[in-house]
């Protein structure tokens, strides 16, 4: 079975990717490392530039009889039986992004990102098996267990768990209302 773990910068994709492959037995796989290894990336400055139809065509065909736990931003482009979207409180996603040092400009792009669901958006446009997970307050072992009972109970589709919009006045702080 191949589970894509996507969602926006910051949100704890690779830490809650690690841990679920733990628990299931799978082997975790990075999309960046993927696509770095076979050439389906260009470094660009510190990010990676990939090829996302190329991605999908590779990363289907390497992993179509693996269980693999597939980490990363771009990881719903990948044809899965399960995509996890992760969900953070925008100010949270702020808070971490500005943490690590991102500049301005970039931090914005993605608090903004998260507030309208570009993700969730996405993964939904390409697969139907979609199960969004708020990771608000959660540590990220009960992050691995939500995920984990919505699998055993044959859960295949759950959006539509968090409303962003009050957030908007938490975040404005860091947004850059065209200017930039
Ligand atoms: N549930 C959580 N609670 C608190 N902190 C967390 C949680 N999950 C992850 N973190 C912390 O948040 C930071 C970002 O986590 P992580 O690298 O897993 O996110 P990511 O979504 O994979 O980011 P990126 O897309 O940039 O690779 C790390 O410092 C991590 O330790």
């Amino acid at each position: 079975m191949i589970i894509a773990v996507t969602g926006t910068p910051g949100v704890g994709k690779t830490t809650v990717s690690k841990l679920l492959s733990e628990r299931l037995g799978y082997d975790y796989v990075s999309v960046k490392d993927f696509a770095l290894e076979r050439g389906l990336g260009e470094p660009a400055g510190d990010e990676v530039e990939i090829d996302v139809d190329a991605l999908a065509k590779e990363a289907g065909a390497a992993f179509q009889d693996e269980d693999v736990v597939i980490d990363g931003h771009l990881s719903h482009h990948v044809p899965a039986d399960l995509v996890v979207v992760l969900r953070l409180h925008p100010k949270d996603v702020a808070e971490r992004l500005k943490a690590r040092g991102y500049p301005r400009k970039k931090l914005a792009e993605n608090v903004e990102a998260e507030l309208i669901d570009v993700i969730l958006v996405e993964a939904l446009e390409r697969n139907g098996n979609v199960l969004e997970v708020d990771t608000t307050g959660k540590t990220p072992e009960e992050v691995v267990e939500e995920i984990l009972a919505l699998i055993d109970g044959g859960v295949k589709r759950r959006v539509g768990v968090v409303d962003w919009s009050n957030a908007y006045d938490d975040i404005l702080p860091y947004l850059m209302l065209g200017n930039d």
